[in-house]
């Protein structure tokens, strides 16, 4: 196969072109991203007195636990607390462990910032916690004293004196068993993080920030996804209820059957979005919750006639995010929590995968968000991005749109020239969720015997790299795309595949993920035009070329998406004149 690269550059390629779209599935941020250790820390989103309330939580050496919202909770947003009962006749230590999120990692070397509230009735004696082995060796611990009849927070650090050799680790709470013996002790809002990103408070797991990092996303679109929208209009992702004190946000129960901490909250996700130098892609909610998929006319919609709270909803949510700190409520209450300066957002997403009931986003949903931030903030260029089928036809109408993918490898490769002929006419679209999901492409979402999945594939890998020399061939049309979904605990997921799939301790990175990898470092800044633009189907190669007119480097992307070996002689054909140094395929990378 010769293949000519032509000097003149096509179009230029957008910097928002490769990145991802985020929600809390998988336990993707709690248990994931989000560093906090302890699972289950503060009782959020449980039912009282049920065995489920105690997630994570176990006795040790005997004594009674429950979940109960009888005694005053640590604050109005947690009003759950862990119950003790110390039995009549007990000597020696005795109270509570916490498994982590299926296991806690113990490093050496690491400070580990703890904390928890506790109060008694009667018992004034001290608490000891500490990091221990499943076999019971301690690896730091500290005694806390000084319990009241109220809530008193304790804080504490841990240095472990040595590694643990795995991850089966627990935090262990104990007191005296003489000491506590018939008597009730309340905890609540536990709280053990390791080191994080950037040594930010409340911040992100070291190791997992630092492979999203290492991949230079340029666009980072959250809250979701299905996480946005909750199952009923109450539980939907409340931006206003994960700001603040970690004693301020009750938490909920996500949308992918786990309750989310909201530890992870609005500023922590922008701070991030900021450490990464990506751009944010707002999702907000739109008025629909997901029920069942088996039935769409289940989905719960806002009446029209009802919308406006929501929408004074996300105008104050813009509000925070971009407010003056002076001048607005927002951006005051923003620099109250140690944000004066605005975030950057340009980008806002009305809702989420829209497609599921077009007819009253179309009928008014889409037009009252577009119109209603519109006219609120004039003097903010947002750019809204639809999520309807591209088929629906609003007003406004959509200048940008989200269009989601999961499918097999076939569907990817002979879809990779789907843009090439797409009409250039000002829309642009955002692949705002794609991934080969399965080999079946007439049921890419089913179960693995039907061909789903389990973890990404290189077949499945070179055929999003098809896809992808696509999207960035006709950049002019796609300016974001974004892999989803991202994250998955290896011990408690909702969906497959995933980028990156990790443990308490450990991670691994899949085919995928080193496909997103090298597009999104190999990164050009136009596009250059090659003859011919695809191979024939004996060869089944897709390739891009581009050129990055800072570095003065030529990419050639190419993806074998056959089974046979793919050997390469690229000869560098130059234009007759004399080798030109500044001539873009000076040099080829
Ligand atoms: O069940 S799906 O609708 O396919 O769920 C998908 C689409 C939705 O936006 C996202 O939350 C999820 C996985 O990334």
């Amino acid at each position: 196969l010769i293949l000519n690269i032509s000097a003149t550059a096509t179009h230029t390629i957008p910097s928002t072109l490769y990145g991802y779209m985020w929600e809390d599935i998988n336990h993707s941020g709690d248990g994931g991203l989000y560093a906090e250790l302890l699972q289950n820390r503060a009782f959020q989103a449980v039912i009282p007195g049920t065995q489920n309330a105690l997630t994570a939580w176990q006795p040790f050496n005997g004594a009674r636990l429950s979940v109960t919202s009888k005694t005053s909770g640590v604050s109005p947003s947690l009003p759950n607390s862990l119950q003790v009962q110390i039995p009549q006749v007990v000597s020696g230590p005795i109270g509570f462990e916490n498994t982590g999120y299926w296991g806690i990692k113990v490093q050496s070397g690491w400070t580990y910032q703890g904390s928890f509230y506790a109060k008694s009735a009667t018992f004034t004696g001290a608490v000891t916690v500490s990091l221990k082995s499943a076999q019971g060796t301690a690896f730091a611990t500290k005694a806390l004293t000084g319990i009241t009849t109220s809530w008193k927070k304790f804080t504490f650090e841990f240095q472990p004196s040595v590694s643990a050799d795995n991850d089966e680790n627990v935090f262990n709470v104990v007191v005296d068993g003489k000491a506590a013996a018939g008597q009730n002790i309340f905890f609540g809002m536990f709280s053990l993080f390791p080191p994080t990103f950037r040594g930010r408070e409340n911040g992100m797991r070291i190791d997992l920030a630092e492979t999203l990092a290492a991949t230079q996303p340029s666009i980072w679109r959250f809250p979701g996804g299905n996480n946005l929208e909750g199952t009923s209009f109450d539980t939907r992702w409340k931006w206003n209820a994960t700001l603040g004190p970690l004693e301020d946000r009750p938490g909920r129960v996500g949308d992918w059957g786990y309750p989310n901490t909201d530890g992870l909250g609005l500023m922590e996700y922008l701070n991030w979005v900021e450490d990464l130098g990506a751009e944010p892609i707002l999702g907000v909610w739109a008025g629909i919750s997901t029920a069942n998929y088996s039935d769409l006319t289940t989905w719960p919609v806002v009446p029209e006639a009802e919308l406006q709270p929501y929408i004074d909803d996300v105008l104050n949510e813009i509000e925070f995010i971009v407010g003056d700190s002076q001048t607005t409520d927002g951006g005051k209450l923003r620099a109250s929590l140690g944000r004066t300066e605005p975030y950057s957002l340009k980008f806002i997403e009305i809702g989420n995968e829209d497609t599921f009931q077009a007819d009253s986003y179309a009928a008014y949903r889409w037009n009252a968000f577009v119109s209603a931030i519109g006219d609120r903030y004039p003097d903010f260029d947002f750019e809204f991005i639809a999520t309807t089928l591209p088929s629906t036809a609003l007003t406004p109408a959509y200048q940008r749109i989200d269009f989601h993918m999961y499918n097999s490898p076939d569907w990817f490769t002979s879809n990779a020239f789907m843009f090439d002929d797409y009409p250039r006419n000002g829309t642009k679209w955002f692949i705002g969720e794609y991934a080969v999901t399965s080999t079946n492409d007439t049921n890419a979402l089913g179960d693995i015997p039907s061909g789903r999945l389990a973890y990404p594939t290189l077949q499945g890998a070179a055929a999003e790299a098809a896809f992808m020399t696509g999207m960035e061939r006709n950049s002019d049309v796609v300016f974001a795309s974004a892999y989803a979904p991202s994250f998955q605990h290896i011990k408690n997921y909702q969906w497959t595949p995933d980028i990156v799939t990790y443990d308490a301790s450990r991670l691994v990175k899949s085919t995928s993920y080193y496909v997103q990898q090298m597009f999104s470092l190999n990164r050009g800044t136009h596009v250059l035009s090659t003859t011919p633009v695809s191979s024939n189907d004996t060869t089944p190669l897709f390739w891009v070329a581009s050129y990055n007119n800072e570095t003065d480097v030529v990419f050639l992307k190419v993806s074998n998406t056959g089974t046979q070996d793919l050997v390469a002689n690229i000869f560098l054909v130059f234009p007759s004149s004399d080798l030109d140094l500044q001539h873009p395929l000076a040099h080829l990378h």
